[in-house]
């Protein structure tokens, strides 16, 4: 089809756009059940919403690699590959957002880039101000836990 090509290996090809941006959140679960949210920059979009700690992937990086390196920028601890466990997606025109959920971490969680930073029994984020995606995904987060599977 002319003009859409996204043949990578012709330098020719023009850059096609991604239809969405993929974002990807960690649901940190601490030993007493409960999930670290955090308060997004009030400068930045949904400015003092409640979110999953995490941020967009970028070009030619793996979503779990993203994940990472946004949740050490983000909260200063380190999480190991084999700790994350798929928890849900929720998708909007020109954004999807895939959830993770992790029990384990390295180091103290802080909060380096958020507003304010909270642990919060999972039953009762629903009620928080999230951004609209963020409620399909603590839909998800609950089901889960409530069924063992992570
Ligand atoms: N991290 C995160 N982003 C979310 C959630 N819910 C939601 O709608 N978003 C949206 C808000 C933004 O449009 C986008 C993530 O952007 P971001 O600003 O956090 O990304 P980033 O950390 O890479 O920041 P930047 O470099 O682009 O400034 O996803 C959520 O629970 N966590």
């Amino acid at each position: 089809m002319p003009g859409v090509s996204a043949d990578s290996a012709d330098p020719a090809a023009p850059v096609v756009p991604p239809a969405a941006i993929l974002v990807v959140a960690l649901a940190l679960l601490d030993d007493r059940g409960r999930v670290c949210l955090q308060q997004r920059p009030y400068d930045k979009q949904h400015g003092g919403l409640w979110e999953f700690p995490g941020g967009k992937v970028e070009p030619g990086e793996h979503p779990e690699a993203a994940l990472r390196r946004e949740i050490d920028e983000e909260l200063g601890v380190v999480v190991a590959q084999d700790d994350l466990s798929p928890c849900g997606f929720a998708a909007s025109p020109g954004l999807v957002i895939l959830l993770y959920a992790c029990r384990r971490w390295r180091g103290e969680v802080a909060c380096l880039e958020g507003e304010s930073l909270g642990w919060f029994d999972p039953a009762a984020v629903p009620q928080l101000a999230m951004p609209p995606l963020d409620y399909p995904l603590a839909a998800q987060l609950q089901n889960l836990l409530a069924t063992g599977a992570i």
